[in-house]
């Protein structure tokens, strides 16, 4: 099958459990919350989205051909003698409508930890090593466990009652970045503070001012 990537990038992870951990990102074009237009967002299921994910067109983007072949390129990014384990991020747009056991089998065959980060309207294939499911408004999730679980803050649509019975080792609130960002954040905290099986995630990177 043909991979469509959008971007590829060496960083530090930003968001959950694993913020701060070195990795490869590498971003699958397209969703099937919303078509990643303007125009469009305001009917989509997904409204807040903060990434432009059309298009092949991004540093490290492209359409690859084969599972080896994008395997080959996301091992490119990960530095020479770094040691650790090497990690890649699988996100979007949408990951889990590309991400297959043959791409899971060549990042594995090439030594990386392989984490997702999806909003839980597809089910996932076997092997992946790290699941972040971020539901989204009144989608239905069928992937309903995972390491963790990533709500964005404020959701009326998706309110953390509807989610914290489900079988993930981590629940984070994500306040939501808008021009209501600072109040979001309070209410975030102030949440987590009632209800401490959540804890707040704070988009890292974009505090500190990486990619
Ligand atoms: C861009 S999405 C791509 C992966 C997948 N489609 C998903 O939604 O989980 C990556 C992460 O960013 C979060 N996110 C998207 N827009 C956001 C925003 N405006 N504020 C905070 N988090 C946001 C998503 O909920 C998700 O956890
Ligand atoms: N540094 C960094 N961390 C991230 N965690 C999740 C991201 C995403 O867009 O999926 C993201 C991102 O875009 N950058
Ligand atoms: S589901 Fe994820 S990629 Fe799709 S529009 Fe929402 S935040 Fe963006
Ligand atoms: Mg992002």
């Amino acid at each position: 099958m043909t991979y469509a990537v959008k971007e590829m990038f060496y960083t530090l992870q930003g968001e959950g459990a694993q913020a701060g951990r070195a990795s490869v990102f590498c971003r699958f074009a397209g969703c099937n919350l919303w078509n990643g237009r303007e125009e469009d967002r305001a009917t989509a299921v997904c409204t807040f989205c903060d990434t432009d994910f059309v298009g092949t067109d991004g540093h490290g983007g492209g359409k690859f051909a084969t599972a080896e072949a994008l395997a080959d390129a996301v091992a490119s990014k990960w530095p020479a003698h770094a040691g650790g384990k090497p990690y890649v991020v699988c996100t979007g747009g949408e990951p889990l409508l590309q991400l297959d056991k043959p791409l899971i089998d060549a990042l594995h065959a090439r030594g990386f930890e392989i984490a997702v980060e999806t909003n839980g309207t597809q089910p996932a294939p076997e092997g992946l090593d790290w699941i972040c499911v971020s539901p989204k408004a009144d989608s239905e999730i069928v992937l309903t466990k995972g390491n963790e679980l990533k709500l964005v803050w404020p959701q009326p649509a998706a309110r953390p009652e509807r989610f914290a019975g489900l079988d993930f080792q981590h629940f984070f609130l994500q306040p939501m970045d808008s021009i209501l960002k600072a109040q979001n954040t309070k209410e975030a905290v102030a949440y987590c503070m009632e209800h401490p099986q959540w804890r707040l995630s704070v988009q890292m990177h974009k505090v500190i001012g990486i990619e």
